[in-house]
């Protein structure tokens, strides 16, 4: 049997068990399993070059990276078109696109690299068509857009996220607040910091034993399932913010634009006609969740139009300082401080002081 087919029986057998109190142990266990099975499949299609099939090596660059996923012909390549200025061939014939090619979408000084992906259909995970290439390199970014075409199924969204899923992203979650830590002895210890009904110490128990790990202590910290354990025993998860982009809606009607609205992380817009387009980017620039630093050099004014662009997350003078060079940390004395992250317009601070969206950093060196 090939990892496909055990992994088809699989899911049929998961579909046919009810779920209940009395079955939770069985499914957890099929969801380990499965989990096992298309890690088995991710690797061995790496290994076989699946990521490296020309046309897909596009590099890194700029301040963060956003993909495009969808199905064919929604409209992608006119969106790339519209957003960044750069050209990819546009046509009503499904599976236009064929490699994968990048733009760069400039907002608020920040460079965003866009890259424009060929259609996928259902069972790319599976390694149909350039599916398996296409969601490789979803893996990468920082944004993901599934584009929907609003005159079709809506059914396409499910297809996708779980195609996604199937390749380890996870979409605008936060990673389950789960500790595990692997011991060479002692057994299993369990313990709960927090309420989760639906895990019971059983269907942990059956889902470590599928891995094989026999020691090793775990604390829930939230509301956890086992498709959570499952993932933090995986360990590769990514988790991505994603926004739903609605194309062609200038080819359906109110009413059924209005059905559309209810959906989360949405927005409605039409590439051709340019419809709202204003709105998307300022939706795609709350996501990426980046921030400007504005740096001044001594007895000048502030560079006002290049800010150094960093991820909320990681926005520590130390980060700003390896944004710049690599070697700047080395020199590093004090940095001065103005804006909403001090008390004091300039205040002294150190290498780990927590910056925010605007402030203004000027980096004193060591003699
Ligand atoms: N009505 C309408 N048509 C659109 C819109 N955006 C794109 N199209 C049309 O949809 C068709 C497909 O557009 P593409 O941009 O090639 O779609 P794609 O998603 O890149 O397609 P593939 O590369 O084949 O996956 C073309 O005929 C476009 O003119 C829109 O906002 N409204
Ligand atoms: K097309
Ligand atoms: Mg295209």
């Amino acid at each position: 049997m090939t990892t496909a087919q055990k992994i088809a029986e699989i899911e049929a057998e998961m579909m046919r068990t009810q779920k209940n109190k009395a079955t939770s142990y069985h499914l957890g266990l099929l969801k380990a399993k499965l989990a096992k099975l298309k890690r088995e499949m991710i690797d061995s299609s790496s290994k076989k070059g699946g990521g490296t099939q020309e046309g897909f090596e596009v590099s890194k660059s700029g301040d963060s990276r956003i993909g495009m996923i969808g199905f064919p012909s929604v409209g992608k390549s006119t969106l790339l078109t519209k957003l960044t200025g750069v050209f990819s061939k546009i046509a009503a014939y499904e599976f236009t696109t064929l490699t994968c090619i990048p733009g760069v979408l400039q907002h608020k000084g920040a460079k965003i690299q866009l890259l424009d992906l060929p259609g996928i259909i259902e069972g790319a995970k599976d390694g149909k068509g350039r599916g398996k290439q296409v969601i490789a390199v979803a893996r990468t970014c920082n944004l993901i857009l599934i584009v929907l075409d609003a005159t079709r199924p809506m059914v396409h969204k499910k297809i996708i996220e779980r195609e996604l899923e199937g390749f380890g992203i996870r979409l605008n979650k936060q990673p389950p607040q789960i500790e595990f830590k692997k011991r060479d002895k002692g057994g299993i210890t369990i313990s709960r910091t927090h309420d989760a009904p639906r895990l019971d110490d059983e269907t942990i128990k059956a889902i470590l034993r599928e891995y094989k790990i026999n020691n090793c202590d775990i604390n829930l910290k939230c509301d956890a399932t086992d498709e959570d354990l499952i993932d933090i025993i995986e360990g590769n998860r990514k988790y991505i913010p994603c926004l739903y982009v609605m194309n062609k809606i200038d080819d359906i009607t109110l009413e059924e634009l209005n059905v559309l609205d209810k959906i989360p992380h949405y927005v409605p817009i039409s590439a051709f006609l340019e419809w709202n387009l204003d709105e998307l980017v300022e939706r795609i620039w709350d996501y990426l969740d980046l921030i400007r630093i504005y740096t001044k050099p001594k007895g000048l004014e502030p560079d006002y139009n290049a800010p150094v662009i960093l991820q909320r997350k990681f926005s520590t003078i130390t980060d700003f300082c390896n944004k710049l060079h690599k070697s700047m940390i080395k020199d590093f004395r004090y940095a001065l401080v103005w804006g909403a992250s001090v008390k004091y317009n300039p205040q002294k601070v150190g290498k780990d002081h927590q910056l925010l969206d605007e402030d203004i950093v000027q980096i004193v060196k060591k003699i």
